[in-house]
Formats: C-alpha cells, sequence, structure tokens
C-alpha cells in the first residue's frame, strides 16, 4: 500500500480552515435551505402552494430577507442551485440577500440518491462526474462551502457492507474535489431513523459508518480541519416501543462520535432528520450538556426544524411576510442556545414547534 499523499497547499489549507470555523463560530449553525424541487414540492404542498419556480423564489426571499439580527445565529445558508440564480422583486440576487447579512453561502453539489443495485432497498448518491466544474462555478458565484447528502437505512439485513462502503467512499471522492476547488465539503452520511431498532443499534450502526467515512477521508487526504459533519443524532427508530430521553440521545451521540470522529474536525452540523422543531432543539441541548469530551463544536444544519413554523405562518401570503420571519428569527435563536447547551425546553414556541415533521424513507 503506498502511502504517498499531497495536501491542499497552506494557503488553501487556511483558507477552508477558516470557512469551516466561521460556519461553527459559537451560537451559530445552519441553514439548510437545499431542499431540491422535489423535496420542495412536498413542503409546499403541506401549506396548500403550487410548487412553481415563482413560489419557491418568494419563500426562499422571505428566508432570506429576514431581519439582519438572523445572522447573530445562523452563519451559512445551503441553496439549491435554481435559489443561487435567482432574484429579490427588485432585482438583488437572493445570495446577495444573504451576503449583505455576513452569512456565507453553500450549495448542495449532490445529484440525488438512487438505488444501489444488489442491495436490499439501498442507495447511493449520484452527482460526482462533473462536479469539480461544478464547484469551480460554484465558488466564483459565491458559494464557499457545499453539501452532498448519502442514505443509509437500519433494517435487518442493513446497512451492508456494500452501501457502506460505497457511501463512505463517493463523500471522500465528493470531499476531496471541493477541497480541490476551495470549497468546504459538508459530508453527510445520514442513518435514517426509520425502524423499530432501539438506542443502542442506531448508535452502533452511527459508529459503523462513520468509522467507514473517517476512513475514506483519510484514504482521500481530505483535510479535516477544512470540512465539517452533518450527521444523524442517534435516536431510536421511530417506531421503537422504547422510549429515551434527551439526555440519553446526548450520551449515545456524543459516545458515537467520540469513537469515529477525528477531533481536528472543527465541527458537527446535525440534521434534524425528521424531529420536531422543538425536539431538535432540546435534543441538540442535551447533546451539548452531557458530561463528557467535546473536541469539536456540536451544532445545527437543519431543515425541516428550521422551517415547518415559518412554512406555516407564511402560507404563501405576501401578508404574511413577516410572521414567517419571525418564526425563523425566533427558531434560530433556539438553536443558537441549544448549540451552547443554554436552551431551555418550551421557551419558545412557534406555529408548528411540536408537529412532528417524520417523513417515512426520506431517501429520495
Ligand atoms: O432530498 P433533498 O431534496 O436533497 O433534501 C434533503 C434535505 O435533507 C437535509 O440534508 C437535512 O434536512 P432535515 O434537517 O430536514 O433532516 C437538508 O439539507 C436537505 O434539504
Amino acid at each position: 500500500m503506498s502511502t504517498y499523499f499531497q495536501y491542499p497547499t497552506p494557503e488553501v489549507q487556511e483558507e477552508l480552515k477558516k470557512i469551516a470555523q466561521a460556519i461553527v463560530a459559537p451560537g451559530k449553525g445552519i441553514l439548510a435551505a437545499d431542499e431540491s424541487t422535489g423535496t420542495m414540492g412536498k413542503r409546499l404542498q403541506d401549506i396548500g402552494v403550487e410548487n412553481t419556480e415563482e413560489n419557491r423564489r418568494k419563500y426562499r426571499q422571505m428566508l432570506f430577507s429576514t431581519d439582519p439580527a438572523v445572522s447573530e445565529n445562523i452563519s451559512g445558508v445551503i441553496l439549491f442551485h435554481e435559489t443561487l440564480y435567482q432574484k429579490a422583486d427588485d432585482g438583488t440576487p437572493l445570495v446577495s440577500l444573504l451576503e449583505k447579512r455576513g452569512i456565507i453561502p453553500g450549495i448542495k453539489v449532490d445529484k440525488g440518491v438512487v438505488p444501489l443495485f444488489g442491495s436490499e432497498d439501498e442507495c447511493t448518491t449520484q452527482g460526482l462526474d462533473d462536479l469539480a466544474q461544478r464547484c469551480a462555478q460554484y465558488k466564483k458565484d459565491g458559494c464557499h462551502f457545499a453539501k452532498w447528502r448519502c442514505v443509509l437505512k437500519i433494517a435487518r439485513n442493513t446497512p451492508s457492507y456494500q452501501a457502506i462502503m460505497e457511501n463512505a467512499n463517493v463523500l471522500a471522492r465528493y470531499a476531496s474535489i471541493c477541497q480541490s476547488q476551495r470549497i468546504v465539503p459538508i459530508v453527510e452520511p445520514e442513518v435514517l431513523p426509520d425502524g423499530e431498532h432501539d438506542l443502542d443499534r442506531a448508535q452502533k450502526v452511527t459508529e459503523i459508518v462513520l468509522a467507514a467515512v473517517y476512513k475514506a477521508l483519510s484514504d482521500h487526504h481530505v483535510y479535516l480541519e477544512g470540512t465539517l459533519l452533518k450527521p444523524n443524532m442517534v435516536t431510536a427508530g421511530q417506531s421503537c416501543k422504547k422510549t429515551y430521553t434527551p439526555m440519553d440521545i446526548g450520551r449515545a451521540t456524543v459516545t458515537a462520535l467520540l469513537r469515529t470522529v477525528p477531533a481536528a474536525v472543527p465541527g458537527i452540523t446535525f440534521l434534524s432528520g425528521g424531529q420536531s422543531e422543538e425536539e431538535a432543539s432540546v435534543n441538540l441541548n442535551a447533546i451539548n450538556s452531557v458530561d463528557m469530551k467535546k473536541p469539536w463544536a456540536l451544532t445545527f444544519s437543519y431543515g425541516r426544524a428550521l422551517q415547518a413554523s415559518v412554512l406555516r405562518a407564511w402560507g404563501g401570503k405576501p401578508e404574511n411576510v413577516p410572521v414567517g420571519q419571525q418564526e425563523l428569527l425566533k427558531r434560530a435563536k433556539a438553536n443558537g442556545q441549544a448549540s451552547q447547551g443554554k436552551y431551555v425546553a418550551g421557551s419558545v414556541t412557534g406555529v408548528g414547534a411540536e408537529a412532528g415533521l417524520f417523513v417515512a424513507n426520506h431517501a429520495y
């Protein structure tokens, strides 16, 4: 086995490290507004709004024109390709609204989940072929970080060795291509919450998946200080009969991460994975409160758990834009506090804070 390697130049390393550290600065996290057209359609359908390019533009314009105070808790926003090139009503590029608020624009660069032939309903994620060119363009257009989501499923025989190795490798290859174009890769191996499994099994599967991911990142000479991890929290399956407290979830999550994620990684930005807004804040708070070693920042990169109340409050009506924005400010603040272990459960209420956001088999 050859151990020849080449890392990015010292200048590129410095740039990547600075971006990653800025994203996970104390009290800050990410708004994941990168729903692909199909996923956004599901969110809009829930509030009775048609999934047109114009409605997606209006919705994201509302998010990005929220009071600049939002940047106290939101350091980065992940965009979908379409959004990066859309403009506000007055012609300002939507991405400039973020830049004016000191928020770092990021971009989803995967091209979606596809079936893994020969497996038991498992999948991989595609989009590597033209990734270097796309990253080069995205960097020119103002994006400094990227996100790529892989999906692993817990069932009797899964995740399989095939799925674990394939997804680890595709994430590592994605991460190294991003770094070659001065973009910080957010590595997202999501272990789905579907199933009856208990907390122990969720923890063990998460450990095995993350161990494979970090071996692959090492094999591909990815510069860890210039990356972020976006994992699932360790929670029992949605159909598990046993109940667990937020502190149980906090301990299981930090234990799994301590066993597998190198301390060189600056931050861990959790996905919300179908938890309600309130659960996602309470569990993040517990993760930050457990009395264990925590060598990385532990914060949020939520899609559903930052937007459910916003969507309900907005309902597609222009007159509701200010109340929608208020909901975003409230939830961002709650999660900013949770990322520092300072969130008091129930202290932030929203129009959809308690509502479950679980979507079965969220592998689209
Ligand atoms: O399937 P898509 O459209 O890529 O979207 C998946 C979504 O999952 C996420 O990775 C995590 O979102 P949640 O916090 O809602 O679980 C988002 O960044 C993204 O919008």
